[in-house]
């Protein structure tokens, strides 16, 4: 049966996966001079998808343990975790070594008996996915043929990508029934759910188990709840994942995932967990250090991109990114630059998700120099070839102040692509200026003023 189910998850097209994620399509409703937004599912979608493996961690697990009489140990090898047999021969078929960072002190408390509630958070791709899916499918009692495991995911796509990762772990137990809660699948009222894990989004699981009974929530004994904080983005996520979570016994082992730590999603999961153990994996921030960073001034966007053009008629430029405003400021430029005959790729919005990895996947590769792009990737790049990022129009928030969290996100760099970078601030007008100057006091890093007529001085910066 998983390999009926992996069979599902692989004839599942991205284009099918990415349908229904509330993308914006070439018509949609935006109009294309507002200001291009983030979805975190998106983003969350687009990253699992263009991830080349697990991101390393050099930097340590934080614990907060609320539970002081179980012992917490972390393991080195998946032997040591002492997993059915044809569960390590799956984990390693996925050519997995070793745990990861996360995975070496989330394992043995997933794994525990007695069951205890976890916390985690770490950043995207550290193998959060493959640790609970490895407790979620350990903890299955084959020979009872009801429901025993639900794993909530704010979006079906995201859903689909975890049931795949299952379905690739489960490969050598067949004996271990998954079944998605997903739009489009259907169950006839009155069947009696007989599948060990379910895998879905929030109101399709309320529906089968609260509103028809298809299931017996008392009867679960795991709990995962995956991209919390991408759940609770969502109107209506939050309120679904408390119902289905009250139906449940006081015994179930609830196991809750974020990729961010803020204040709602703490709250959030301290509703649901109760006595957790909570481990973070600190993350590798990223800093301006080795970034030269200056603003020019402009009058006009005719300006702006005459100062793109001096730089490069100056300076040696690996790849650069430019980031604009809006999708019409991003396509505006990308069209005169092409017909400068820069190479140059544009990164916005409208595109559907199999296209933006279709543009980063060139883009990474090198066949384009130049990415012109929205706030849609401030976030979730790391290109080592990237020496030169522009900002076109600066970054701001809703209420038009300097957003430094985003310039931090576009121009700094972690300590793996810690090589000398060059940013460039484009400034037309006295708000861009007040931006420019509160990111500068913010950080405290001092953004010099470049005279872009001036030859000589380009020259410098490029040294
Ligand atoms: N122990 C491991 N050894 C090698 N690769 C691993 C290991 N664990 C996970 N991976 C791989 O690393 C990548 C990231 O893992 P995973 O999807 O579990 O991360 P994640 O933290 O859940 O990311 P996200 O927050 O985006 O869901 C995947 O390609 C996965 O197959």
């Amino acid at each position: 049966m998983a390999n009926q189910w992996g069979q599902k998850a692989e004839e599942l097209e991205i284009t099918n996966k990415v349908a229904g994620l509330g993308l914006k399509k070439p018509h949609d409703q935006t109009s294309d001079d507002t200001p291009d937004t983030v979805n975190p599912a998106e983003t969350s979608l687009l990253m699992k998808i263009i991830r080349q493996g697990l991101v390393e961690s050099k930097l340590d697990i934080e614990v907060q343990r609320k539970d002081p009489n179980s012992p917490l140990y972390s393991v080195k090898t998946f032997e040591a975790l002492h997993l059915k047999p044809n569960l390590l021969k799956g984990v390693y078929a996925m050519g997995f070594n070793a745990p990861s960072k996360i995975q070496e002190t989330a394992l043995p408390t997933l794994l525990a008996d007695p069951p205890q509630n976890m916390i985690a958070q770490s950043q995207s791709g550290t193998g959060k996915t493959a640790a609970f899916v490895l407790a979620m499918l350990s903890r299955v009692d084959s020979s009872k043929n009801y429901p025993q495991v639900l794993c909530l995911s704010p979006t079906y796509e995201l859903a689909i990508q975890t049931g795949e990762v299952a379905a690739k772990m489960a490969k050598f137990c067949p004996e271990i029934k998954l079944k998605y809660a997903v739009r489009g699948e259907e169950v006839p009222r009155g069947t009696k759910i007989t599948d060990h894990i379910i895998i879905g989004t929030p109101g399709k699981m309320l529906d089968w188990g609260v509103k028809f009974g298809m299931f017996d929530l008392s009867k679960i004994k795991v709990f995962v709840l995956d991209e919390a904080d991408v759940m609770i983005d969502r109107q209506g996520h939050q309120d679904q994942c408390i119902r289905i979570h009250k139906c449940l016994p006081q015994t179930c082992q609830m196991m809750f995932f974020s990729a961010t730590y803020g204040s709602a999603v703490m709250e959030f999961a301290e509703i649901i967990v109760p006595n957790p153990i909570i481990i973070r994996l600190l993350r590798e921030e990223e800093s301006l250090d080795n970034i030269k960073q200056y603003y020019v001034k402009c009058q006009s966007p005719e300006e702006k991109y005459r100062a793109i053009c001096n730089i490069y008629g100056v300076i040696t430029i690996g790849q650069a990114i430019i980031f604009c405003h809006t999708r019409k400021t991003a396509s505006w430029l990308s069209e005169k630059m092409s017909k400068d005959g820069h190479s140059v790729a544009v990164l916005s919005g409208e595109l559907t998700v199999e296209q933006r990895i279709a543009v980063l996947d060139r883009f990474r590769a090198g066949l384009e120099k130049v990415l012109i792009t929205t706030n849609v990737l401030s976030r979730g790049i790391d290109v080592e070839q990237v020496t030169l990022v522009v900002n076109f129009d600066m970054p701001m928030d809703m209420d038009k102040k300097a957003d430094c969290e985003t310039y931090l996100h576009r121009i700094g760099r972690t300590g793996r692509f810690g090589k000398a970078g060059l940013a460039i601030n484009l400034i037309d007008s006295p708000q861009a200026m007040q931006i420019c100057s509160d990111i500068e006091a913010h950080f405290g890093k001092k953004i010099r003023l470049l005279d872009i007529e001036d030859a000589e001085e380009i020259e410098k910066i490029g040294a």
